[in-house]
């Protein structure tokens, strides 16, 4: 694959660190990482990779992402450069590439004067993760402002879709297996500096209680009953945030080789410069087994984990 990929000119990197590339900065590597620069590079990626029956993955940012040491079977392939890192105005409408940062995005729409992205507002990643994963947090959902979504199927096929065909929900989209390669926004005109005092707003709202500085990939488990659960019912564990769960079943501090419980917020699992992506997974299996004993309540993990196979 890697000598077809380098003969259509597409530029491969076999044995390429991937671990590295995420917010955890550790883990494992990518088999064959590969960096499409046009649409039709991707699709023709895509297209082979499904003829050959060969696993493929997409990286976005990497702010959501665990790697564990070994090696990602197949292609990992990384949306990036001017063709995906695009963003278009039409009156309204915001239309940005998979791999506009979603800080990028957040800018472009305060610059040109436009309101409805500041719930995104220090949330890291993509526009392709963030519409995968339907970023956001207290304040909505980047979903909430989709207009359409550019997606690219396995047989290398474009369609355009509105959010009804994604079935977003909380931190979830149902994507069937194809890429997002853009994503178009509908925004409302709003003076630019009553939207940027809004982002500066969310964006010291998150400093004050996460613990940014260090290397995580945000929340490690979803709130078990959604979005709402940051309020929850004092007498129902089952309806409390993670991160006060993990918090009320003892876990701040919590300490696993190179990787701990975030002692600001214990929802978020941190790991030391140089540490281990299996130390940072053998944390989260510990808080979640700690909350199950306690409260009876079963954690689902946020943050994606890719499957490795040990390195040869
Ligand atoms: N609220 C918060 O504070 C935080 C939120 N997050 C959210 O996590 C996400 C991270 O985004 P990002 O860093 O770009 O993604 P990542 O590189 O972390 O990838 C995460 C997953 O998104 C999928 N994905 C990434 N890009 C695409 C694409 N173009 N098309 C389809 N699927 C894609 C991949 O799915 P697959 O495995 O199926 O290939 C991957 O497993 C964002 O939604 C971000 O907002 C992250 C940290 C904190
Ligand atoms: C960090 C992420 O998203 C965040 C997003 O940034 C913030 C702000 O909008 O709201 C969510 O956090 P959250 O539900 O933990 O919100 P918080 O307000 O921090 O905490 C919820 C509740 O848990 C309590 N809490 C939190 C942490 C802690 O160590 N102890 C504790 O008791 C808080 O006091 C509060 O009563 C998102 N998390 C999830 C899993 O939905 C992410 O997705 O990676």
């Amino acid at each position: 694959m890697l000598g077809d990929l380098i003969a259509a000119g597409i530029p491969a990197e076999a044995d390429a660190p991937l671990g590295a590339r995420t917010w955890y900065r550790c883990g494992g590597r990518a088999e064959l990482l590969v960096k499409p620069r046009t649409v039709d590079e991707a699709a023709e990626i895509r297209r082979r990779s499904a003829d050959s029956g060969t696993p493929f993955r997409v990286l976005g940012g990497g702010a959501n992402l665990l790697v564990p040491e070994g090696v990602v079977p197949g292609i990992t392939a990384r949306l990036a450069g001017p063709a995906f890192e695009g963003v278009r105005l039409e009156a309204q409408r915001l239309e940005a590439g998979a791999g506009v940062d979603l800080y990028a995005l957040v800018t472009a729409a305060t610059r040109a004067g436009l309101a409805g992205l500041a719930r995104v507002a220090g949330v890291p990643g993509t526009v392709g993760g963030g519409i995968a994963m339907n970023a956001g947090g207290a304040h909505g959902a980047l979903g909430d402002r989709l207009a359409s979504a550019t997606l690219l199927d396995a047989a290398g096929r474009l369609e355009r879709v509105p959010p009804s065909a994604l079935r977003l929900g909380y931190r979830t989209s149902e994507l069937g297996g194809r890429l997002v390669v853009a994503a178009a926004f509908l925004l409302e005109p709003e003076d630019p500096a009553s939207i940027r005092a809004r982002v500066r707003e969310r964006l010291a709202l998150k400093k004050a209680e996460q613990p940014l500085a260090a290397k995580s990939a945000g929340c490690a488990f979803r709130n078990p009953s959604g979005a709402s659960a940051s309020v929850g019912d004092p007498q129902d564990p089952g309806s409390w945030a993670a991160g006060k769960l993990i918090d009320a079943a003892g876990c701040k501090g919590l300490r696993i080789g190179s990787a701990r419980v975030s002692e600001r917020h214990a929802n978020f699992v941190t790991v030391d410069a140089g540490g281990r992506a299996a130390d940072v997974l053998a944390v989260m299996d510990e808080a979640a087994r700690r909350v199950a004993d306690r409260f009876g309540v079963a954690l689902e993990r946020e943050v994606a984990v890719w499957t490795t196979r040990p390195s040869p």
